[in-house]
């Protein structure tokens, strides 16, 4: 029963991890496209900066405090040493087409780009002042990265300012900006996947710990802790299986009962008689070996199912248990007592079945009871 329990656990758990892997996935494309929205936006606002940076030059030069030429040479000045993120820089051409200021092409400054082609054919400054004279706008080409002659793939927004005829771009290059997205998404993912790993484990544990718990509901009486007779049903086909490979042993069934024991509920009290219940249970276990079953088969009615060398092995553990029992003392409410129990044990052959043995030492124990008590049958 418990091992369908785990094998659908594993089922759960490896369903939970595909839906886990199939959300990691999907979190991957969403959220790498959110960000690179997010760093188009960045650079929108980056280009308008850029702008509004040229704009405070010209308003100094409108107000006269510095000549036109002079403000011009200070907004590229300023715009020139800005740089951010991973080679990112701005740039300044008119709108024929002059490259006015680039920071890391100084040999292309002051010529006119407007039949420059990049690697792929694109008429990359036609399409700059085409964007910018249109309200602004992105264009994606190829283009040199700082202190490198290869051209990689990019994307610029490019703004127009009209009074000086200018267009301003600032750009991302696609290759930095993806390795830029995956390290923020492998970080991100690795969050989530540690996250889930302990959540699943966690789980498990939790699983593992209340399977466990109702394991030992169903195989052990929760007052003395001796195996349930509904456990004894379940392992009956070892315990037979064994009887048939064990030449050397006999299988032996005890059939125990504490003598009077209503009359122990009825002058001490329930609770009281359970504590009996708990000690006789201890005695028992603590008489047998290991691999024997001590089970509590009803009420007051013990059964310990073992394996011995001959009968008289198994009168001797039955005698022992008896003897001990009858020496454990007892006080309630300042009033000591004693108990005792009565056995029957019969020998489990391969000629009879094990519930005609049991009903064989259970009719021991009834002559154990008729004979006076605190006495084994065999
Ligand atoms: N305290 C306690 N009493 C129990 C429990 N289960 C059964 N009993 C009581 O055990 C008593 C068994 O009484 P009887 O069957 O008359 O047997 P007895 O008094 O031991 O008499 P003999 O077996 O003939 O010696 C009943 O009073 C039950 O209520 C339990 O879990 N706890």
């Amino acid at each position: 029963m418990y091992s369908v329990i785990y094998k659908r656990l594993i089922s759960v758990f490896l369903l939970i991890s595909a839906g886990a892997l199939a959300f990691l996935y999907f979190f991957f494309l969403s959220y790498s496209n959110s960000l690179k929205e997010e760093k188009r936006a960045q650079s929108k606002y980056i280009s308008e900066v850029g702008i509004g940076i040229i704009e405070s030059f010209y308003i100094l030069a409108s107000r006269g405090e510095v000549s036109v030429e002079d403000a011009q040479t200070l907004a590229m000045n300023a715009l020139e040493s800005a740089t951010f993120g991973e080679n990112g820089y701005y740039w300044i051409n008119s709108g024929d087409g002059v490259l006015l200021m680039q920071p890391y092409t100084p040999e292309r400054v002051g010529t006119n780009q407007i039949d420059w082609v990049d690697s792929n054919g694109a008429q990359v400054f036609r399409d700059f002042i085409g964007k910018a004279k249109n309200g602004g706008g992105w264009v994606s080409y190829s283009w040199p990265k700082p202190h490198s002659a290869l051209e990689y793939p990019k994307i610029s927004y490019i703004s127009y300012f009209k009074p000086w005829d200018w267009a301003l771009g600032t750009g991302i290059y696609l290759d930095d900006m993806l390795e830029n997205i995956h390290r923020i998404i492998l970080k991100a993912s690795g969050a989530l996947l540690l996250s889930f790993i302990s959540f699943v484990v966690l789980v498990l544990l939790l699983v593992n710990y209340f399977v466990r718990q109702l394991e030992d509901v169903a195989i052990r009486d929760p007052l003395t802790n001796l195996y349930t007779k509904r456990f004894l049903g379940e392992i009956l086909p070892t315990i037979i299986n064994r009887r048939q490979r064990d030449k050397d042993n006999l299988l032996a069934i005890i059939f125990l009962d504490i003598d009077h024991f209503k009359s122990i509920n009825d002058r001490f009290g329930h609770k009281c008689g359970d504590e009996v219940l708990a000690k006789v249970a201890n005695v028992m276990v603590d008489n047998v070996r290991s691999n024997d079953y001590c089970v509590r088969f009803g009420g007051e009615e013990f059964v310990i199912v073992g394996f011995f060398e001959n009968e008289e092995a198994a009168f001797n553990c039955a005698e022992r248990v008896r003897r001990k029992t009858s020496r454990l003392k007892f006080k309630h409410n300042h009033i000591a007592f004693e108990i005792t129990i009565s056995a029957g044990v019969a020998i489990n052959d391969e000629n009879e079945s094990f519930q005609e043995a049991l009903s064989r030492a259970d009719e021991k124990l009834y002559h154990a009871k008729h004979s006076g008590r605190n006495t084994v049958v065999v």
